[in-house]
């Protein structure tokens, strides 16, 4: 029950190189929902299994993708066992407004995790909102929910900013240091 798994729809490869950040801090497992909302062979087993899952998804109008909405749905085979129960739950997204209603997003990632009884874990970082913030800081966009990034609709997975991808990646730590400290 030690295994921390990263589950995420990305369509362009923006969430797909968050997850990556994040499941660098956690030290977990990537678990990608493909273009028609399904898992590979065996994820809901691992997926069943972890001790802490982390949901991602990008924001499109103004929630998660259809793609991941999917994923959620599917996950009411576990709610109904409560399979997830007392798991420990994270949860980001990526869009490309620096606002873009990314909150309404994470708050559907909290809201899937209460559902399964899961316990949620902030972001657990200051907001950068000084005069001399800069978005190469840690929580640059101010979020406390769950880790955010902000990626320019013409920017590249490639060029994603540095400070989001950190902070992602903290995030993780933190997901992974919950974890730890409950066992
Ligand atoms: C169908 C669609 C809807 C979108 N809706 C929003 C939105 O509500 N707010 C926003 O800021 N960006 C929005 N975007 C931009 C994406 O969030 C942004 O391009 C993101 O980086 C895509 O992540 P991905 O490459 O993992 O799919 C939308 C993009 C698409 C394709």
């Amino acid at each position: 029950m030690s295994k921390i798994i990263v589950v995420y729809h990305s369509g362009y490869g923006h969430t797909q190189r968050m997850a990556q950040a994040v499941a660098d801090g956690a030290g977990a497992e990537l678990v990608a929902i493909d273009a028609e909302g399904n898992l590979p062979e065996g994820a809901w087993e691992r997926l069943n299994a972890a001790g802490a899952i982390i949901f991602g998804t990008p924001t499109y109008m103004g929630g998660p993708s259809w793609q991941f909405k999917k994923f959620a749905d599917a996950s009411s085979k576990a709610w109904f066992t409560r399979a997830w129960q007392d798991k420990v739950f994270g949860g980001f997204t990526n869009s490309a407004s620096l606002n873009g209603d990314k909150q309404v997003t994470v708050q559907y990632l909290q809201t899937l995790a209460s559902q399964h009884g899961g316990l949620w874990v902030s972001l657990g970082l200051l907001p950068s909102n000084k005069k001399d913030a800069s978005r190469a800081d840690l929580n640059a966009l101010g979020g406390s929910v769950g880790a955010l990034a902000a990626t320019p609709a013409d920017v590249s997975a490639q060029e994603m900013l540095q400070g989001d991808l950190d902070t992602a990646r903290a995030y993780g730590e933190r997901v992974a240091k919950t974890l730890a400290r409950l066992k």
